[in-house]
């Protein structure tokens, strides 16, 4: 098939590479010269395991990228991988979609032949038929349903195993209205949903919509739980992961999303709980849930300051005014640089907030913070970064900390707002966040 991707940052480049591994002849269309010549030359925009040999293997045969929106009609189907960012009041901005869906249009108007617009961005429900539909109308001049189908079909992989996630999902969301636009796609997802693992869920477009954002929040939510949960254990001086650990072998429940700790982050969760406690108001609804949800997220960076607060300067006496902290981690999960909406750059504020000096360390995610951070202090290790610290962090569960001794360190005091594996009989004090 031949098949176009608006856009190519995680998810178009993903997609573009995973489906001309399936066969289908792709074209990414991007505004961004330097990734279009990068994929063009055979390398991977983005650091993502088992893209760069796809791209190596596919570009200059069947996978090519361009800035020239004319490419779609080369093509019977379009993806649209474009942004949809947060307002600055929480709500989603479209304003990037409405561009895309803008400059898709004029190049489809002179496209004889038919053509599916399948919109994979995280929308609220309404925008696929509403917005990019009317913007799609308007500048193509034929309707939809009139040789132009529409359809939506939600992406769920993940960051750091984004090419497998996207090649071997749980499941296959498919919104369209028109029966054409499904089997179009049931062609294109071939080897993926012969898979016995990969269910293929069919719906209107609304759903498929809602889905997206039922998954994110629900996710979402688990950590916030767990993390309420982990808070209340520790008051109670019980080791919440022995506690989950048991509660996840309960089926329906699942041990998956019950490592507690400093919570979520990243590029999605925070926009999509954003996005969809707006759109519940819009429509009138209170989301109590996902504003407490949102609360126990916030709290959980501040709380391990005051932990720290508490070992470092002693109790009664609480003060980080002068001392040196030691951050381990800068990105938002380990496996990836992304460091977006990462909770260990909440946890460096509110250090700074406290007039502590930082030290921080990531393995590959320095230079994403380096110039926001003027006055951290970057280490080349995590050995060299805890080398004469009052007291360290850990932010992000990178493999390596495990192997750490945290000798050096002025003060042997370690607050874990992830638990990794530490031999804490080597330290003064040793405390986990919600253990
Ligand atoms: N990153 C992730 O792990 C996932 C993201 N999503 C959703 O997928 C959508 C895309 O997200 P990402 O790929 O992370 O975004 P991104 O920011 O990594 O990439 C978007 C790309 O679109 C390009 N672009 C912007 N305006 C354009 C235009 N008018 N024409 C052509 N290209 C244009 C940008 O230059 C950029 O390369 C969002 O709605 C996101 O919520 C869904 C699942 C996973
Ligand atoms: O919509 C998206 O973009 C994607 O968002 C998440 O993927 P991602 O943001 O890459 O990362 P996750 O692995 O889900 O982790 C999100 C955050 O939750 C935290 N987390 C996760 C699991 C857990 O048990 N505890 C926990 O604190 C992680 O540290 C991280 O900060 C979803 O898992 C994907 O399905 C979805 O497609």
């Amino acid at each position: 098939m031949h098949v176009s991707i608006v856009g190519s940052g995680y998810v178009g480049t993903t997609v573009a590479a995973c489906l001309a591994d399936l066969g289908h002849e792709v074209v990414n269309v991007e505004i961004d010269e330097e990734i279009v010549e990068t994929i063009n030359a055979g390398e991977a925009p983005i650091h993502e395991s088992g893209l760069e040999e796809r791209i190596a293997e596919h570009a200059g045969a069947n996978l090519r990228a361009t800035t020239d929106y004319d490419a779609v009609r080369e093509t019977d189907v379009t993806f649209l991988c474009l942004p949809t960012p947060q307002a600055d009041d929480g709500s989603l901005d479209l304003a990037i979609m409405q561009a895309g869906a803008e400059s898709l249009g004029r190049a489809l108007a002179a496209k004889d032949s038919d053509h599916l617009v399948v919109v994979k961005s995280t929308v609220l429900p309404g925008t696929t038929e509403d917005v990019v539909g009317r913007v799609l109308e308007d500048h193509a001049g034929t309707r939809v349903g009139d040789g132009l189908e529409l359809a939506m079909n939600p992406e769920f992989l993940r960051m750091g195993t984004a090419v497998e996630d996207f090649l071997e999902p749980d499941k296959v969301v498919v919104g369209a209205t028109n029966e054409e636009a499904r089997a179009t796609l049931r062609e294109l997802y071939a080897p993926i949903l012969e898979r016995e693992d990969t269910d293929l869920v069919e719906t209107d477009i609304r759903e498929a919509e809602l889905i997206k954002y039922a998954n994110n929040a629900f996710l979402a939510s688990k950590v916030s739980l767990v993390n309420e949960l982990g808070n209340i254990a520790k008051a109670y001086g019980a080791d919440a992961y022995e506690v989950l650990e048991a509660v996840g072998l309960d089926d329906r429940i699942s041990a998956q999303f019950m490592r507690s700790g400093l919570g979520w982050g990243g590029s999605c969760f925070p926009k999509d709980v954003a996005a969809l406690r707006a759109g519940a108001r819009e429509q009138e609804y209170e989301p109590e849930l996902l504003d407490a949800v949102v609360a126990v997220n916030d709290a959980q960076p501040r709380r391990l300051v005051d932990l720290l607060e508490k070992h470092v300067s002693g109790e009664g006496d609480e003060s980080l005014e002068g001392s040196r902290i030691a951050v381990l981690g800068l990105s938002f999960k380990p496996g990836t640089d992304d460091v977006r909406k990462s909770r260990a750059l909440d946890v460096i504020d509110t250090l700074h907030e406290r007039d502590a000096t930082v030290v921080a360390y990531d393995p590959v995610a320095v230079e994403n913070v380096r110039s926001e951070y003027p006055t951290v202090e970057f280490a080349g290790s995590a050995s060299d970064a805890l080398e004469g610290a009052d007291g360290a962090v850990v932010a992000t569960d990178w493999p390596e900390f495990d192997e750490l001794s945290f000798e050096g360190m002025a003060q042997r005091i370690v607050v874990d707002g992830r638990r990794i594996d530490v031999d804490e009989s080597t330290l003064d004090a040793y405390e986990g966040l919600t253990w």
